[in-house]
């Protein structure tokens, strides 16, 4: 077994919330595997009229969000559509963006599959196509037997064979399964395993995953803008949300703030930020934030069937969202 390193002390909340993070990580004397601290948009797929990937498109996303100083870019998180994607899409395009991608970014890619062998062998191949850390979100078809055994069982054996860092992913929202509290703090213990990305939004569960593994090298990641500025005040070390592939500017503003202890500004951001992230998540989902991207210079396009476009009044209801924000 490998040893844990321990997390800087400001990610586990312990420095006071005016300390520059910079400052933290000179405090700090060990650093975890890979510091995967910051903010990245879980980005979309874009496709074109026959719902073939559009790589073009992909990249000029990619070209654009290279001005905003997000810390790297998830590949097929849920915003992905990852479970509409061959295994040979889901290789290709993580294999497309780490070209794009500036070296200093990290690339986390999605590699969860409902069987833990072809999780593993996702992983893998992941890894090699230029992941520097993989996303096992939970499996949950099965979700009357996904127990905290079974669970940790399949995280285990994943973590055990992945080349490269394993973080976990529970989104209840569209598995109706969180994973479990007490799976995670055990999952924690694993060396090849550095943190979750919890899109719950449960901010007391996210406090208990911080305090009980305090003494590992385990970073927690808010998987939604709705809870960006709890989550940081809590311990949090960054945030991976849909809300990023249009208003990422402004979220790296809010981590920003949040880090710095510029709470009141930071309170201000994130009040304006909570319903238009609900509107481009729970509310419209993936069509929803792909139309917003359109309206703010991105790519977004059609989703791939069966999910729908939104419709005219969709539309337009989405457009008040962000435009009585001042967003739009
Ligand atoms: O697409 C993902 O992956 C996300 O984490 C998005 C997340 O669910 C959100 O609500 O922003």
């Amino acid at each position: 077994m490998l040893l844990r390193t321990l997390l800087p002390a400001c990610m586990r909340g312990f420095c006071s919330p005016g300390t520059p993070r910079f400052m933290h990580k000179l405090a700090s004397t060990k650093k975890p595997a890979l510091d995967i601290s910051g903010i990245y948009p879980p980005i979309t797929t874009p496709f074109n009229d026959r719902e073939q990937v559009d790589y073009a498109k992909l990249d000029e996303n990619l070209q654009k969000y290279s001005s905003i100083p997000f810390r790297g870019i998830v590949v097929q998180g849920s915003n992905g559509e990852y479970t509409y994607l061959s295994k040979e899409e889901r290789l290709e395009v993580v294999h497309r963006v780490r070209q794009k991608l500036p070296k200093e970014k990290i690339l986390m890619a999605g590699s969860g599959c409902e069987s833990t062998q072809a999780t593993i062998e996702m992983s893998r191949q992941m890894a090699e196509a230029g992941a520097e850390a993989v996303l096992v979100v939970t499996p949950c078809y099965y979700r009357g037997r996904m127990t905290s055994a079974a669970l940790v069982h399949h995280y285990t054996q994943v973590a055990d064979s992945s080349p490269v860092p394993v973080i976990l992913y529970s989104v209840p929202g569209n598995t109706a399964l969180d994973l479990p509290l007490d799976a995670v703090v055990t999952l924690a213990e694993h060396p090849n395993i550095i943190g979750i990305k919890d899109s719950g939004g449960d901010i007391t569960r996210m406090g208990l995953i911080i305090h009980k593994t305090q003494h590992l090298a385990f970073q927690v990641l808010s998987g939604s803008a709705g809870f960006l500025l709890p989550g940081y005040a809590i311990g949090a070390v960054g945030g991976v949300c849909a809300l990023a592939n249009i208003l990422g500017t402004q979220l790296c503003e809010l981590e920003r703030l949040c880090v710095g202890g510029q709470w009141q500004e930071a309170r201000k951001l994130q009040y304006r930020l909570i319903e238009p992230n609900a509107a481009v998540t729970r509310r419209f989902g993936i069509p929803g934030l792909k139309q917003a991207m359109e309206w703010f210079g991105y790519h977004g396009g059609n989703c791939r069937s069966p999910l729908l476009p939104l419709t005219e009044q969709e539309q337009k209801d989405l457009r008040k969202v962000f435009s009585s924000y001042g967003w739009l």
